[in-house]
């Protein structure tokens, strides 16, 4: 079995009261939080049921879980006395604090039911024009943050100020009055529950009489609130975290939570994990480089347990040679090293874009507990949604304002003088524009050979006919193999359809049926966000894209900001074992990442 460093057996055998453990990525806090698990049983005989763990993630809560088990000192555990330690998320634990009190009976809302919820509002304060799922998403964010106390984002949505707050206000009325809520409102109604009721406040806390906090950094100041409730006067609160790793500031987190917590506990034990047993010394330097620049830290020197670590720096005249070179270099891994290695992308849509990418040039992806798509749920099951109630029923304006200019067609709400759509009125709104009557008249026809098909015929004509699927190839060019798989899922699925059922009916139940896990995790190269990517680590990490406007987002302009995105970068760097490989692009004048501008690195031309 590993042998503890001595500072990680300090860790490990932190008697009662607080303690914040600081430290650096590849550390072993995982390792340390396990074995302080058993050393609370075995030495100090705290009934394992008394200790509860969490973790920032299900699937982190999981992974901590099973290796707790495949300890062989678990087995008495649960043979001996038949209750085991508990592991869950900060959501999992409030859920199971409000569920617990009799009456309570508020269902959890989905993120795709919360954006059809701020769809529906935006719409019903006349915002339809601005109706789409991603502006739905990102004013829920700022609902977030207003709920969790933390000041307004300063961001331009293009509405009122005055009007987000209302929006706010609809969105709570609507929950509330339906009997619904959301991630924040289960850690807050949670909390109130926990402030104004002690006796159930002081049940939890005799409850849990050992609580440990992985991931602390990501934190946001509501769940600590909560957290430090739940720890109660006995104080036995472990919080292992790494500032530098901290990068869900969208979702509330501040690196500052670390520093924190030791003003608000200054009898503390403080502890720094600095050995790095992940990276070799090469790696372990450089990511240091780039991170030290941050103001906003706890100052920690990373010490590289193993010699070694390769780093090949690649300034690519074209993003065509930028690709080639990562495909060579990719390529000339062994089997072995290739299924242990992982391509890390700033966004999402890059990450596809990449996994396309290597698929096509017949380089194997992993594609690991990637949770199948439930496609009745998405901005274009919405689309078609609202398509198909237009034609069937009613010919409401809100429908037809979600897919009349999906493609462009150029038409002006202002077209629209009625509730009810009519082609009457929209025709003689243009009647001086002839290329514009023309294009009317084509999508009228449209609508009435779909009014008499049937869901799924009517699906395929709004696709094919209207120019819906050319529409959204040319939206996503890099996706055209998601975005078909979508649309013949949706259109097959429609054959579904009862007899005299109503659009939303059906797609209602189609929603409810959860897709399954895709169960084949196939071997291959893994393809991943830098936020997915925190946690893991791999032998060789490849991280193409690292130009200005990528990273840092061109979006980030302000100084907190950018030390989050640089913090990303390091979450990225940290991920390598052993080869560490870096491209950046300067055709057209872009320019490298200003994160690594100053870092001396050969950057050779391919
Ligand atoms: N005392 C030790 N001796 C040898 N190897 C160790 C020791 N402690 C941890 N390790 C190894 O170091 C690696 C990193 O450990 P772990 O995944 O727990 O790090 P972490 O601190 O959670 O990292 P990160 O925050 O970067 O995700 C693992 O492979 C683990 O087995």
């Amino acid at each position: 079995m590993q042998q503890p460093s001595k500072i990680q057996l300090e860790a490990i055998m932190h008697g009662e009261g607080p303690a914040r453990v600081v430290a650096g990525p590849g550390s072993g806090k995982t390792f340390t939080i396990i074995q302080r698990i058993f050393y609370l049983i075995f030495n100090r005989q705290i009934s394992p049921d008394s200790i509860l763990t969490i973790t920032y993630t299900k699937a982190a809560a999981g992974e901590m879980q099973s290796r707790f088990l495949a300890d062989e000192r678990s087995q008495c555990l649960t043979k001996g006395l038949g209750n085991v330690a508990h592991f869950g998320t900060i959501h999992g634990i409030c859920y199971s604090i409000l569920k617990e009190r009799r009456g309570y009976q508020a269902s959890l809302t989905s993120e795709n039911k919360r954006i059809r919820i701020m769809e529906e509002l935006l719409k019903n304060r006349g915002f339809e024009r601005m109706c789409s799922a991603g502006f739905a998403a990102e004013l829920l964010s700022e609902i977030s943050r207003i709920k969790n106390g933390i000041s307004f984002s300063g961001k331009d949505f293009g509405i009122p100020q005055g009007s987000l707050q209302l929006l706010l206000n609809d969105y709570t009325a609507f929950m509330n009055e339906r009997g619904l809520c959301d991630f924040d409102d289960l850690i807050l109604q949670s909390l109130v529950l926990l402030q104004e009721n002690a006796a159930y406040r002081e049940k939890w806390q005799h409850r849990i009489r050992y609580l440990l906090v992985d991931e602390f950094q990501d934190v946001n100041l509501t769940q600590y609130e909560l957290i430090k409730l739940l720890a109660g006067k006995e104080k036995n609160i472990f919080v292992v975290g790494d500032d530098d790793q901290s990068i869900y500031g969208f979702r509330g987190s501040v690196p500052g939570i670390m520093k924190r917590f030791s003003q608000d506990y200054p009898e503390e034990k403080v502890l720094f994990l600095t050995d790095n047993y992940r990276s070799g010394e090469r790696i372990v330097h450089f990511a240091t480089e780039v991170v030290k620049k941050n103001k906003d830290r706890i100052r920690k020197e990373i010490h590289a347990g193993k010699a070694g670590g390769k780093i090949k720096g690649y300034c690519c005249e074209t993003r065509m040679l930028e690709e080639e070179k990562l495909l060579d270099d990719i390529r000339s891994l062994d089997k072995k090293e290739l299924f242990e290695s992982a391509v890390i992308l700033r966004t999402n849509r890059e990450a596809i874009l990449y996994e396309e990418l290597l698929t096509k040039h017949k380089i194997p992806v992993k594609r690991k507990g990637k949770k199948a798509q439930n496609v009745f749920e998405g901005e274009v099951a919405e689309d078609i949604r609202s398509f198909l109630k237009f034609c069937k029923e009613g010919e409401k304006r809100s429908d037809f304002l979600r897919f009349m200019n999906k493609p462009d067609r150029y038409l002006s709400s202002k077209a629209l003088l009625s509730e009810r759509v009519s082609r009457k009125e929209i025709l003689s709104y243009y009647r001086q524009n002839k290329e514009m009557c023309a294009r009317i008249e084509t999508l009228f026809t449209g609508l009435l050979l779909a009014e008499k098909l049937s869901f799924s015929q009517a699906v395929r004509c709004f696709r094919k006919q209207l120019g819906y699927e050319n529409y959204l190839l040319s939206k996503y060019p890099g996706d055209k193999a998601g975005t078909m798989k979508i649309l013949d899922e949706l259109q097959e699925g429609c054959r579904l359809a009862e007899r005299g059922e109503s659009v939303d009916d059906f797609f209602d139940k189609m929603r409810k049926k959860t897709p399954c896990e895709e169960e084949q995790t196939e071997e291959g190269i893994t393809v991943l966000t830098m936020h997915a990517a925190k946690g893991l680590e791999f032998q060789s990490v490849f991280l193409p894209d690292l130009n200005e406007g990528v990273i840092p987002d061109r979006k980030v302009k302000e100084e907190k900001e950018l030390e989050e995105e640089r913090r990303l970068l390091y979450v990225a760097i940290t991920r390598a074992r052993e080869q560490l490989f870096l491209y950046y692009t300067g055709e057209r004048n872009r320019k490298l990442t200003r994160f690594l501008c100053d870092i001396s690195l050969p950057w050779n031309r391919p």
